[in-house]
């Protein structure tokens, strides 16, 4: 997916995650997040057009996917745990790393 597909996707994702109370249901919304994460990171947002790879710019955007991508694995151990409520919470840290992103980025 484009970048903005991918937004839409961490989106429902992360809704899922937060109002769910099945643990299967919030295991598939994180493994769709993951995947939109793992593409995004892959792309190149309008507000970095023209910067190169390497550029400390673009590695800080790649890092930012690459925080999102452990936060989702370390809420998937605590569904497999059964865990719920604390997966929310570390979703609701994603919210946070979220706002951090969109303030640098969007
Ligand atoms: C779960 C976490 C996140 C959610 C739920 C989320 C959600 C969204 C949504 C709903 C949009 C608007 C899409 C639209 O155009 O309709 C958006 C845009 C955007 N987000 Fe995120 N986002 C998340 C994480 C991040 C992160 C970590 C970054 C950067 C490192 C980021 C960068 C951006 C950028 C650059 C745009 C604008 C895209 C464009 O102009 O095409 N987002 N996001």
């Amino acid at each position: 997916a484009d970048l903005e597909g991918d937004m839409l996707s961490l989106s429902a994702g992360l809704s899922t995650v937060l109002s769910s109370d099945q643990a299967s249901e919030m295991q598939q919304a994180l493994t769709q997040m993951r995947d939109a994460a793992k593409d995004a990171k892959t792309a190149t947002p309008p507000s970095l057009a023209g910067s190169s790879p390497q550029s400390p710019a673009m590695q800080g955007w790649r890092d930012a996917f690459d925080q999102l991508i452990a936060k989702v694995n370390q809420a998937e151990q605590q569904v497999k745990l059964g865990k719920l409520a604390e997966a929310k919470q570390t979703a609701q840290q994603i919210a946070a790393l979220r706002n951090q992103n969109h303030r640098k980025y969007r």
